[in-house]
């Protein structure tokens, strides 16, 4: 049995779109509603329609404004119910689907940061199967060809096994951070100890207590008082003299520094920014490495200390002219004082943001962070833009096989916040236990979904209206609607057919109780989605014909056991503008 809700759109400037809906989803009006929308002369007219089962064929007439109607032409049929083609969805999720059936399926994507823990093959392997969504490797460290090497992995983990891990470029940026330490994986600084902070270059191995900074203009701008945090104060030192491009410090709290580490300044309890507020958001280095990412095809760029939204506009229309898809997509790091201040125009331009706590911390005080956390998911909700929680989520994990109760706290409130994704930095990249570490984000994410399916607590929140277009009006509206249906009836899962995934994160956007299933003919599309919450992406050939579309995806998804005869599904697209309701034939 079958519902639909479609919206027929006609305007002035416009022709009415045609298209045919034949058995099982016959459409008989039974009645419309008309709502003025804004003050122009267009005007939706809903007409709410209910399903007749009998053996007629498709009949439907499409109405105007002004009252006239059209009748609908038969789309191609490029698919019919028994040509089954194909499905690509990944192992992971198809697994989940079988084993918990798919109202139990994780909301919250897990990203992992690659380094010396997890490069290798199996490394990678286990991780997918934990439930790796997207892997970040972090231009900071290691060479092109490192990186080139686990890409490759990476697509070959997906081609080969069947996984759909999407890959993200995270730029250095040019903020000041020290050298790499001449090779070494840390070094200890002790209390009380001299260490010279040099702006000159070295062959390894370094001259004892020596780190090189970055910055040129380093010894120019500190001076002597001020303090220099490492990594927002894991190490403090106090300048105590220039001598040329050199800078005496002094170690006043001690502990292990590590290979490039972020450099702050701070004179009178205040964070110094001088001329290193003018370096570049993207260096020439940056440059270097993004044309590598695309031509290697990564799926995400993150742009370290973004300061506006300029600098994203620049690189997305960098992308556009030469990646071959253009469709990278632009995540904005927020971590610095003057991204905060310019939040909303940022998170605008990008296509996601990341709320990187560890420099972010290191920039406004500690206790600050929690709060702007909440601000930027919210507004990233709001303004529909994936959102990712990063850093220290469990640091521990490092060095230890369980998290501390502390860190399991703080994993569960950015999951309750929604955010679309956490992600995990050394503890995967170079901790003892990258694996475990991904099991506890992964259990914690299942339980507090868990608890929301069970208090059947749905997610009621004003979203604004964020489109422009009358027709991205219409999409948004349909989305808004079937989320709400999709709670109230509580069905068992929201199918998407969305060509560009603009309809498929329409959704998300909602946090429904309900899994989405998105299904969309790209596979970059397809990566792409991973990273947004709730959302199953699935990578299929489709045609204009709605009910050929659901028929094929109905068949190919009982046939590997997905879903199931009596399942109640709602079907939204962006090709035609309805909300269908419909159990499993
Ligand atoms: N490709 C790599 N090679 C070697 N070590 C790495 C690599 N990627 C990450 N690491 C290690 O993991 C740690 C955490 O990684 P992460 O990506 O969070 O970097 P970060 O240096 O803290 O900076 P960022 O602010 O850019 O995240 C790093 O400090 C580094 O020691
Ligand atoms: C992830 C990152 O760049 C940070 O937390 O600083
Ligand atoms: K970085
Ligand atoms: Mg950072």
């Amino acid at each position: 049995m079958s519902h639909a809700i479609n919206f027929f759109v006609s305007s002035s400037s416009r022709s009415p779109s045609t298209f045919t809906i034949s058995r099982p989803w016959v459409f008989v009006s039974t009645g419309s509603l008309r709502l003025p929308v804004k003050k122009s002369l267009r005007t939706l007219v809903v007409k709410a329609t209910a399903s007749d089962l009998d053996e007629s064929q498709s009949s439907q007439v499409l109405v105007t404004d002004n009252g006239s109607g059209g009748v609908l032409s038969s789309a191609t049929q490029e698919y019919g119910s028994n040509n089954v083609g194909s499905i690509e969805v990944d192992t992971v999720t198809e697994a989940e689907l079988k084993e918990n059936g798919f109202r139990s399926t994780r909301r919250t994507k897990l990203i992992c940061t690659i380094g010396p823990a997890s490069c290798g093959f199996e490394q990678l392997e286990a991780l997918a199967v934990e439930g790796m969504n997207v892997a970040r490797i972090n231009m900071c460290h290691g060479t092109r060809e490192w990186h080139r090497m686990v890409i490759e992995r990476v697509r070959r983990l997906n081609e080969e096994k069947g996984f759909a891990v999407a890959i993200m470029m995270d730029t250095e940026g040019s903020e000041i951070h020290m050298g790499d330490l001449g090779g070494a994986s840390s070094a200890k600084a002790e209390d009380g100890e001299i260490w010279n902070f040099t702006v000159r270059a070295f062959d390894p191995p370094l001259p004892e207590r020596t780190i090189t900074v970055n910055y040129d203009g380093f010894a120019e701008d500190v001076k002597v008082g001020d303090d220099l945090l490492v990594d927002g104060g894991m190490v403090r030192f106090e300048v105590i003299e220039k001598i040329g491009p050199d800078v005496k410090c002094l170690c006043t709290d001690p502990g292990l520094l590590l290979p490039r580490a972020n450099l702050t300044f701070w004179r009178d309890g205040k964070l110094v920014r001088e001329r290193n507020a003018m370096l570049p958001t993207i260096s020439s280095k940056d440059w270097l490495d993004i044309d590598f990412g695309i031509a290697e095809g990564v799926d995400f760029i993150a742009v370290s200390f973004v300061k506006s939204a300029e600098v994203i506009k620049h690189l997305k229309s960098y992308i556009k002219a030469r990646a071959r898809d253009g469709d990278i997509a632009v995540i904005a790091k927020i971590e610095s004082i003057d991204s905060l201040r310019n939040l909303e125009e940022i998170i605008q331009a990008s296509d996601g943001a990341m709320v990187a706590r560890g420099d972010l911390g290191a920039q406004i005080p500690l206790e600050q962070v929690p709060s702007e956390q909440q601000k930027i998911v919210q507004l990233c909700r709001q303004l529909n833009r994936p959102v990712i929680v990063a850093s220290q989520l469990l640091e521990s994990m490092i060095e230890y096989p369980i998290p501390t109760r502390a860190e399991v706290a703080d994993v569960s409130e950015a999951v309750r916040q929604r955010g679309d994704a956490l992600m995990l930095s050394g503890e995967s990249a170079m901790g003892q236990f990258p694996e475990k570490a991904l099991t506890v984000l992964r259990n914690v994410s299942l339980r507090i979904e868990r608890r929301w399916r069970e208090q059947k607590r749905h997610e009621i929140i004003e979203l604004p209206s964020i489109t422009s277009s009358f027709s991205d009006s219409i999409s948004e509206e349909i989305c808004n609607s079937a989320a709400k249906m999709a709670n109230n009836l509580e069905v068992d899962a929201l199918f998407v057919y969305t060509k560009n995934g603009h309809m498929a994160s329409l959704l998300s956007r909602c946090r429904p109780d309900c899994p989405i299933f998105a299904f969309t003919t790209a596979t970059s599309v397809r990566r792409r989605l991973n990273l947004q919450w709730g959302l199953m992406p699935f990578r299929l050939n489709y045609s204009d014909d709605m009910e050929s579309n659901l028929n094929k995806t109905f068949s190919l998804l009982n046939a590997r056991g997905m879903i199931k005869s009596g399942d109640l599904i709602i079907a939204v697209s962006d090709m035609l503008q309805s909300i269908q309701v419909m159990n499993v034939p």
